[in-house]
């Protein structure tokens, strides 16, 4: 196996929560920088540092639909003593125009239309009469209804400062500025600024290719019948969506049977298109535990120590888990326990940090906070174990839903956060101070 961690050498050795976490980010290394379409970037870390290259905006332009106009036509205009202008035309947005604004003239302009040569201000068109000889207006009718408004004459009944409504070229970023620094997470802000300035492409971390499968003869898929003893499958379906929640491009792999052959050619067809593969079942002691008796032969038969290692954690739920790296490219593979509870948290401790580690993020890990225990009667828990408790968490305050049980995923889909009872403490009293993890 490839894994940087120095492994404890005795075979019992019951690992920490940190044993196993570090082993697995010893192991996962960022995905290589690839050029990727804006939204395709989108929740990727950015490796390059982006430089303005066209100021923003990048021409001088109106921030109102009006009358861009000269300080000195409109100086003291008032209703009762309007300045009037003689409108040359229109400045629609997006269209070149070659007007200028001399002394009595007014150019019609709309919002986001680059300013005439002569012009120091617009009036917007509630300050006017909108060319209409009346009172003021609430806007302008239509273009294509009323062409001749952008002639004839108008009456200002306020003065403008010069500048008043113009959003000068570079006033939001000016060619040459550094725009985003490396290590940004590109979320739609970022992309809105890419975007606007130009910018198609960028060059990012990759979101990591997630494969997930299932194991087990007993598990059913979602809306097929179920038979005496069989199950539906939803930790498939849950990690799935906790490896898209991570960040990453998740492939759900429906579940494989008990059969160490199916499950070993199944993990090497689906090699191809995994930078990280996440089993669930299978990896406790029973006699049909098929992650474990196949998982020690797939691929890096050429690499000393390659290979998934099982071993048992100091946790609970998620006493069983495999770790290691297979196939040619050394894939990371985390073995998860086939409880459903135990499963998610395991993905929620160990394999939402490596996707995250691949993703290149700083933050990998779920917030943590404090909060005061309340329940009816004292939590107990293992001796010598972690335990992670389902809760919900507000105000300071945190409350367990349902119980221990790792095959509860009824109370799981209440939850929104866990409560970590540390090793050595077997029971806790209500109005206790708590570690929470936010799952957010
Ligand atoms: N003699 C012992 N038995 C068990 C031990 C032990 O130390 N000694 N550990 C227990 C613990 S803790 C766990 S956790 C489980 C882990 O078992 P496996 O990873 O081998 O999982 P399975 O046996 O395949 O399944 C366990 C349980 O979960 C259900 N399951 C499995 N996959 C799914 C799925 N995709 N969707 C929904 N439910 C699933 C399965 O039907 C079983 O009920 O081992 C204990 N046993
Ligand atoms: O450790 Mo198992 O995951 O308790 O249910």
């Amino acid at each position: 196996m490839s894994s940087a961690a120095p492994r404890p050498a005795d075979p019992d050795h019951l690992w920490s929560v940190e044993e196993h976490l570090e082993d697995v980010l010893a192991t996962v290394r960022p995905l290589e920088p690839i050029e990727l379409n804006l939204l395709d970037a989108q929740g990727c870390v950015l490796v390059e540092d982006i430089t303005v290259a066209v100021s923003l905006p990048p021409f001088d332009n109106s921030s109102m639909d009006g009358y861009a106009v000269r300080v000195a036509d409109v100086a003291g205009a008032s209703e009762e003593f309007p300045a009037v202008l003689e409108v040359v035309g229109d400045i629609a947005a997006g269209l070149a125009s070659s007007l200028r604004v001399g002394p009595g003239q007014a150019a019609r302009i709309m919002t986001g239309a680059p300013m005439p040569p002569g012009a120091e201000a617009v009036v917007p068109v509630e300050w006017t009469d909108g060319g209409l000889g009346e009172g003021p207006v609430t806007g302008m009718p239509a273009h294509s209804l009323v062409p001749e408004g952008a002639q004839g004459q108008v009456q200002v009944h306020r003065a403008a400062e010069a500048g008043a409504h113009i959003r000068a070229r570079g006033g939001d970023a000016r060619s040459g500025d550094r725009a985003l620094d490396a290590g940004t997470v590109l979320g739609p802000p970022q992309i809105a600024l890419l975007a606007a300035i130009g910018r198609g492409t960028v060059k990012v971390r990759p979101r990591p290719r997630v494969v997930v499968l299932s194991t087990g003869s007993e598990l059913v898929q979602p809306d097929e019948a179920l038979a005496d003893g069989q199950i539906y499958d939803s930790n498939s379906f849950a990690l799935t969506a906790c490896a898209r929640d991570a960040g990453a491009i998740a492939y759900r792999v429906g579940a494989v049977p008990d059969d160490a052959e199916t499950l070993r050619s199944t993990i090497e067809d689906q090699l191809v298109r995994a930078d990280l593969m996440v089993t669930t079942g299978g990896v406790s002691v029973g006699a049909y535990d098929v992650v474990k008796e196949a998982l020690s032969h797939v691929g890096d038969e050429d690499e000393p120590g390659s290979g998934v290692e099982f071993r048992k954690l100091a946790m609970q739920p998620g006493k069983p888990q495999g770790f290691g790296t297979i196939g040619p490219d050394h894939t990371p593979l985390l073995a998860l326990p086939g409880n459903p509870v135990s499963s998610y948290v395991s993905f929620e401790l160990f394999v939402r940090p490596a996707i995250r580690t691949l993703m290149g993020l700083d933050d990998v890990h779920r917030p943590r906070t404090r909060a005061r225990l309340v329940a009816d009667k004292a939590l107990t828990s293992p001796a010598g174990r972690r335990q992670f408790l389902r809760a919900t968490v507000s105000d300071g305050s945190v409350r367990p839903v349902g119980g221990a049980g790792s095959h509860l995923v009824a109370a799981l889909a209440q939850a929104d956060a866990l409560i970590v009872v540390p090793e050595d403490v077997e029971s806790v009293e209500p109005g206790t101070e708590v570690e929470v993890v936010l799952l957010g």
